[in-house]
């Protein structure tokens, strides 16, 4: 199979679909790959070092989507990269398509298999594809609620772990799933005193055993979020229904419950967001604040950094794309946790969580 990786267009993703290293295990099972030129250069990678492995460098993204049979991508594709999609391809890559109905209606009339990394599972009811860069993110999301909650930043002007005789900020991780986990760990880490809230009892219990009674651990409803708000400093919203726009735990009015130039740090928003007055950011203009509350939404936080990112998106990726590109979009029937992946085939939606989310 011919399989395309174009340069990453979001604003500051400086991910790659696929690093060399994963580019060489295609060739050598037989596929060509071509590589839009520049393309790794996010994680210090040259063309030459694309070449070096046999991949094929051509100029420009047209070239890439005329040619490829797979496009392998890290971010959802955007208006000028869907129109370009087509029939009888196929295009794996992270899409998001609960809270995005244009895109979703793009991929439809392209006539594309679209195979969402997001919404492949496995044998233990994880989402594989997901977990890498939910830990990135996860990890991510303490150091953005730290640059956040400083004075010059707009924040309370908290230290995260503050000091002898200083109590630390106060850390609440709503969803303890990976994004949730390495939260906690992270804000732990930096001596935070850290609250994390999930609807899953076992989960909970799990945590509990993990954190060894360095964080606590709450059941998730309106009235103990509500009064978890009171005096947080930071919250991560890392809540998720697979498939589905994220829950609004947070309404507009319980912003006033909270103390002032507090810090929301909304990672779920690639779901649509758990917080009522989250949109989505970019790197270059992370935050905003609504009612004195300081929101950081970024869409895509493992793009900032790329290197590791990419590697460990790879690393997850790399078996489900080389049967895809083995199998074609038969794979997926092949594989019971790669048919969830598949999102968008021959003009519908075909992931049922996803279709109802969208009311399609
Ligand atoms: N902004 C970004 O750059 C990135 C965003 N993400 C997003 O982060 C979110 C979380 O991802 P993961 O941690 O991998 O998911 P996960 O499935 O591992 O964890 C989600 C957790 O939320 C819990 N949950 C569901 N409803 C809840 C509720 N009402 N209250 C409390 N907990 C609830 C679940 O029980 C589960 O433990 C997803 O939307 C994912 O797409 C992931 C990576 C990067
Ligand atoms: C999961 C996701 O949206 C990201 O890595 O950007
Ligand atoms: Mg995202």
């Amino acid at each position: 199979m011919l399989v395309g990786v174009p340069k990453e267009i979001k604003p500051q993703e400086f991910r790659v679909g696929l690093t060399p290293e994963a580019a060489r295990e295609y060739v050598s099972a037989g596929h060509s790959v071509i590589i839009e030129t520049g393309a790794g250069l996010g994680i210090d990678k040259t063309d030459d070092d694309y070449r070096q492995i046999g991949a094929e460098i051509v100029d420009s993204a047209e070239e890439v989507f005329a040619r490829a049979e797979m496009v392998v991508k890290v971010k959802e594709p955007q208006p000028n990269e869907w129109v370009q999609l087509r029939e009888n391809q196929i295009l794996f890559t992270y899409l998001h398509l609960a809270p995005d109905p244009d895109q979703a209606r793009g991929l439809m009339e392209s006539g594309v298999s679209a195979i969402a990394y997001e919404t492949v599972t496995d044998a233990k009811g994880g989402l594989p594809l997901l977990a890498p860069m939910s830990e990135v993110a996860g990890r991510l999301s303490i150091e953005a609620g730290a640059q956040a909650l400083r004075a010059s930043n707009g924040g309370r002007g908290t230290l995260m772990g503050g000091v002898p005789g200083v109590l630390p900020a106060r850390v609440v991780v709503l969803g303890g799933g990976v994004v949730g986990t390495q939260a906690a760990r992270m804000a732990v880490g930096l001596g935070a005193n850290v609250e994390i809230f999930d609807r899953s009892l076992p989960r909970l219990r799990q945590l509990d055993e993990m954190f060894q009674g360095r964080v606590s651990t709450r059941y998730s409803t309106a009235g103990t979020i509500e009064q978890a708000l009171a005096t947080a400093d930071v919250v991560v919203g890392a809540v998720l229904i697979p498939g589905a726009s994220a829950p609004h735990l947070v309404p507009r009015e319980d912003l006033k419950l909270m103390k002032n130039r507090a810090v929301l740090v909304d990672v779920a928003i690639d779901q649509g967001g758990c917080f009522e007055t989250s949109k989505p950011t970019t790197h270059q203009e992370p935050t905003y604040e609504v009612d004195g509350i300081i929101h950081y939404c970024v869409a895509n936080m493992p793009g900032a950094v790329p290197l590791t990112s990419s590697y460990a998106l790879n690393n997850a990726t790399l078996p489900f794309g080389l049967a895809l590109a083995k199998h074609g979009v038969e794979a997926c029937k092949m594989d019971p946790h790669l048919k969830p992946g598949l999102n968008v085939h021959q003009g519908k939606i075909v992931n049922e969580a996803v279709a109802e989310s969208l009311n399609f």
